[in-house]
């Protein structure tokens, strides 16, 4: 068909221009890279010795399925009904099976040293640690990160985070004090969830280098900080499923695509440092021991290991891995709380019974009341702050799954907290409830029994990761929860402002939680 275009127009009827045998030429040279492209997807899901498990059929193909579902932001309870649907063992990228088999979580997460992290997290460490050249949390070489961990690790252990307790105490009662004015006394309602990461923050900031960053001063997030933290985990757990991405976004030399550093609290973190090595910390006191301290103590101790860098990255990454988790927590344990008047009610009682208002709770105490304990277990269990896989390499000798099967190594396996800790076999069938209750002894448990069901759950109990690589920080956020939960219920009366909120209403990210509009009344008993 000729061309309707005017003399010396360019003709659009292709035709005119190309021959068959030059369209066809043309059509195969488009062609060949995508069949290419099919036959190697296809080859390698055909060869794939994961084949055989079962999963979406997508995922088996291309890690951009399991990219699609957490960008979906409701990733965990999207792997529990494929749990529920394929059984134990899922494919959800062609080299990675999500296990739910609490059975083996000693064996995957263990301390032998052979079970490395994935590319996962290798690719995030400069994310993570705001670039500063500290990968302690994201390193993958087990050996190395020993290393790298050894001069800090008993800095975390009870007693050193014991000693941080007046520290804690200082914050806390700062907490209560500006809900108190800003809400009780005022009657607004709180914005109940944000204010839990304002203090989660505050309290970071003065364990760690004396010094509250601000956010319960201000009331509001003034330097953005907490925003991109929240962006730079999202990068983390986006970029995570197809790690190359972050040298097309972050690491690209032309155009950094990437979320922004934490520059204010790295300067804060920066100029503490200084400051204390120069003995010229004003906000520093020898009777109150911070980890700035206890990390300059470990440049002593270790100085092959430890300079002024690594002290910034340690310091980085308390903030970092602490707050955001800690206070997804708090809300969490609230928000769950509150939905059921009945165990808000029996909480309530047993802290009342045993705290005055205007105090915060002691931590001795607080860990007496079996209650209290139950409701955090409890949240723990219902909704890990880390609620996706953590991925590892099984070692050369391969990994036999209860079926006989056997992964073999270099393949990916790793387990979720929210779905091991929700499986019906260990937890019982209603594994979905939020239910404190279980953790208690039962009337007709005999200790013994109850010892062994416990060492059964702990089993299960993935929230804080396990083995080697299990979480650094957990003594530490423990026993923030059992002074600050205590310490707001005894002060004040909390309901939530709309009963029938959700917090999926409220928060893209499910696990974020970021809603809870609370009122705040005087404790009326
Ligand atoms: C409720 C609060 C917290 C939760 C649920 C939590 C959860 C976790 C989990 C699941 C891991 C293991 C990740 C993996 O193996 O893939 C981890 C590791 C880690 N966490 Fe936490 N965390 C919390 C609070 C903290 C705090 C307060 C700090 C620091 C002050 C901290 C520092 C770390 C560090 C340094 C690691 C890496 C440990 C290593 O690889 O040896 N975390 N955390």
């Amino acid at each position: 068909m000729a061309s309707s275009a005017g003399p010396g127009a360019i003709p659009w009827d292709w035709a005119v221009v190309l021959n068959t045998a030059q369209v066809s030429k043309l059509g195969l040279a488009l062609l060949a890279p995508i069949i290419t492209v099919f036959l190697w997807f296809f080859v390698a899901y055909q060869t794939s010795p994961l084949k055989k498990y079962p999963g979406p059929f997508l995922a088996g193909w291309t890690n951009l399925w399991r990219l699609y579902q957490v960008m979906s932001a409701d990733y965990a309870p999207r792997m529990k009904k494929l749990h529920e649907k394929y059984g134990p063992v899922v494919r959800i990228g062609p080299n990675l099976l999500d296990l739910d088999l609490p059975e083996l979580s000693r064996t995957v997460y263990n301390t032998d040293g052979k079970w490395v992290k994935s590319n996962f997290y290798k690719n995030s460490s400069s994310i993570i640690n705001g670039k500063i050249t500290y990968h302690m949390f994201s390193e993958v070489d087990n050996v190395e990160h020993a290393r790298l961990k050894r001069p800090v690790v008993r800095h975390y252990s009870v007693p050193s985070v014991l000693a941080t307790e007046p520290h804690m105490d200082s914050v806390i009662q700062d907490f209560i004090d500006h809900l108190q004015a800003r809400y009780v006394k005022t009657g607004k309602v709180c914005q109940f969830g944000d204010w839990l990461g304002y203090y989660a923050w505050d309290f970071l900031g003065i364990v760690t280098f004396s010094k509250k960053f601000g956010y319960m001063e201000k009331g509001t997030d003034y330097d953005g900080t907490l925003a991109i933290a929240d962006k730079s985990i999202d990068y983390l757990a986006l970029c995570g499923q197809m790690p190359w991405t972050d040298y097309v976004l972050d690491k690209n030399p032309i155009y950094p695509l990437g979320p922004p550093n934490i520059g204010n609290v790295t300067n804060i973190a920066v100029s503490s440092m200084i400051a204390r090595l120069q003995g010229k910390d004003a906000n520093f006191n020898p009777d109150k021991p911070d980890y700035l301290q206890y990390f300059i103590e470990s440049k002593s101790t270790h100085p092959e290991i430890v300079d002024e860098g690594k002290i910034v990255g340690y310091l980085l990454l308390n903030l970092i891995a602490g707050a955001d988790t800690t206070a997804i927590t708090m809300r969490a344990l609230f928000y769950n709380c509150l939905k059921d008047q009945r165990v808000w009610k029996k909480l309530q009682d047993q802290v009342r019974a045993n705290f005055a208002a205007g105090k915060p709770a002691s931590h001795s105490q607080a860990r007496a009341l079996p209650y209290l304990e139950a409701v955090i277990r409890e949240t723990l269990r219902f909704h890990p702050a880390v609620s996706m896989i953590m991925e590892r390499i099984v070692p050369s000798e391969g990994l036999t799954l209860p079926d006989g099967s056997v992964v073999p190594g270099g393949c990916m396996v790793g387990m979720n907290p929210y779905i091991v800790g929700r499986n019906k076999g260990i937890f019982g069938d209603n594994a979905d409830s939020f239910y404190p209750d279980r953790w208690l002894q039962k009337p007709e448990e005999s200790d013994e029994q109850y010892k062994e069901r416990m060492t059964l759950w702990n089993t299960a109990n993935l929230t804080f990761g396990g083995g080697s690589r299990i979480c650094l920080g957990r003594n530490l956020s423990q026993m923030e929860m059992y002074k600050v939960v205590p310490t707001l219920i005894a002060a004040f009366d909390i309901e939530l402002a709309d009963p029938n909120e959700t917090w999926w209403t409220s928060s893209r990210w499910f696990w974020r939680n970021k809603g809870i509009l609370c009122k705040l009344k005087p404790r009326s008993d």
